[in-house]
């Protein structure tokens, strides 16, 4: 992202949600982008994964800026180079966790590599599963569910809201451990926003957002000194 500023409304009522954003996020990291409750992570989020357009600036995926494409361009971009994880996992429940896992790459008509949907089912523990329902998972499972779509198409990268923000400590912990192996194992990039310092000591790379613009950043946070940073910004909010 380069100077990117993302402003709601206009005159005296608008917001500067982002305000001359720049971020590099290099192939094959993990990182957290944090901040407190209103700071523009979500917005960050959107802006990066052509979910919402920037009102200036430049976000390049790759080599491709995100500007230039119209919605029918961004909307293969999104479903070729990107995966999404969500909080509350969007699944749909009348297909199975098979069904589910390989939607994005029926939407676009192409067929399931076996090997590959064999080696991230396994990844990520759902191996026997593939023919059960969402409704009869637990929130981890259907949250590994997700990921595992995320990771079918092999995208150039995965952006994450909040992943582990409705599920109990433990399970949260297996789901990051899972997202940390698709970085590790599969050289997956991953971004994720979230407020739990103890997710963010899971990721390469802390970013802070305070009103709009990263005033920190952090290699191999751990979650003391995340929730030390956190703690001062909270304050100054
Ligand atoms: N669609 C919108 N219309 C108007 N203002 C918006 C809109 N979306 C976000 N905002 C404002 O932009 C700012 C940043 O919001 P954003 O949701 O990106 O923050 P956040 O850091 O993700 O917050 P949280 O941690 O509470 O989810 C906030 O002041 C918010 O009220």
């Amino acid at each position: 992202m380069r100077d990117v500023t993302k402003q709601y409304g206009r005159g005296p009522a608008a917001v500067r949600a982002l305000d001359g954003v720049g971020l590099d996020i290099p192939p094959g990291t993990f990182t957290a982008v944090m901040g407190p409750s209103g700071s523009g992570k979500s917005t960050l989020l959107h802006c990066a994964a052509g979910l919402d357009r920037p009102t200036s600036g430049s976000v390049l995926l790759g080599g491709t800026e995100l500007a230039d494409l119209g919605e029918a361009k961004l909307t293969v971009l999104r479903r070729h180079r990107i995966g999404f994880v969500f909080q509350a996992f969007n699944l749909l429940p009348s297909l199975t966790v098979e069904q589910n896992i390989t939607l994005p790459l029926r939407l676009d008509n192409r067929p399931a590599d076996p090997a590959w949907l064999r080696q991230i089912v396994q990844q990520v523990g759902l191996t026997g599963r593939l023919g059960r329902w969402p409704s009869q998972l637990s929130g981890g499972q259907q949250q590994r569910v997700a990921i595992a779509r995320a990771l079918v198409t092999r995208p150039e990268v995965v952006f994450a809201d909040e992943p582990t923000g409705a599920l109990d400590p433990d399970t949260a912990e297996d789901v990051l451990a899972l997202l940390r192996r698709a970085v590790t194992d599969l050289h997956q990039t991953v971004v994720m926003v979230t407020h739990d310092p103890q997710a963010a000591a899971h990721t390469d790379h802390a970013v802070f957002l305070a009103d709009g613009r990263i005033v920190d950043g952090m290699r191999a946070p751990d979650a003391d000194r995340v929730r030390e940073v956190m703690t001062t910004l909270r304050r100054t909010a």
